[in-house]
């Protein structure tokens, strides 16, 4: 599993003082970024030479609301990994309380937007970090 740590910031709370959720879908981005960074290292400034890795399909359930100052700990475990998509599925925990479950696809493109296959390294990387592996 890929861990990633997001505190919650004052910018990511509405007036109610909870996570206004278009702010969850960016911490989620965050950790697929970190993941491809430090997990597959293919990082999105070398992605985006050769073309793009958009989202097919995003699933979530909202749990728990967080609030200002907790710290949540997004584990990233990769399900599915296919010729051009890969699945991936996130936790949110803060203190052992589940806050948020998300299931996406992404999908390998070239710079025309054409699915293309995972470089067989980076496939790899993904079997690496799978809970399939
Ligand atoms: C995503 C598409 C390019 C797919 O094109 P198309 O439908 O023509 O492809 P295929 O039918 O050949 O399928 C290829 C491959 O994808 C799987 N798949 C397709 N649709 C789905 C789906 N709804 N759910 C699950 N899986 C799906 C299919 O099974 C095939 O898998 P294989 O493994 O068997 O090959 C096209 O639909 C498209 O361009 N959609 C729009 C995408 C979009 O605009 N997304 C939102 C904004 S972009 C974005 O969020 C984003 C951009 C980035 O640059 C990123 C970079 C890095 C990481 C994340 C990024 C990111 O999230």
């Amino acid at each position: 599993m890929f861990r990633f740590e997001q505190p919650i910031l004052f910018k990511h709370c509405d007036p109610a003082g909870i996570v206004f959720y278009p702010r969850y879908f960016e911490m989620m981005n965050d950790c697929v970024e970190a993941f491809f960074d430090k997990g597959v290292e293919w990082p999105f400034k070398d992605i985006h030479k050769v073309g793009a890795v958009p989202t097919a399909e995003i699933r979530t359930r909202f749990i728990a609301p967080s609030k200002l100052g907790d710290l949540l700990v997004l584990g990233l475990n990769v399900t599915k990994v296919g010729r051009t998509s890969c699945g991936i599925a996130i936790s949110a925990q803060c203190d052992g309380e589940v806050r948020f479950q998300t299931e996406l696809t992404i999908v390998n493109v070239d710079n025309s937007g054409k699915p293309e296959p995972w470089p067989e390294q980076v496939k790899q990387r993904f079997l690496d970090q799978s809970a399939l592996a």
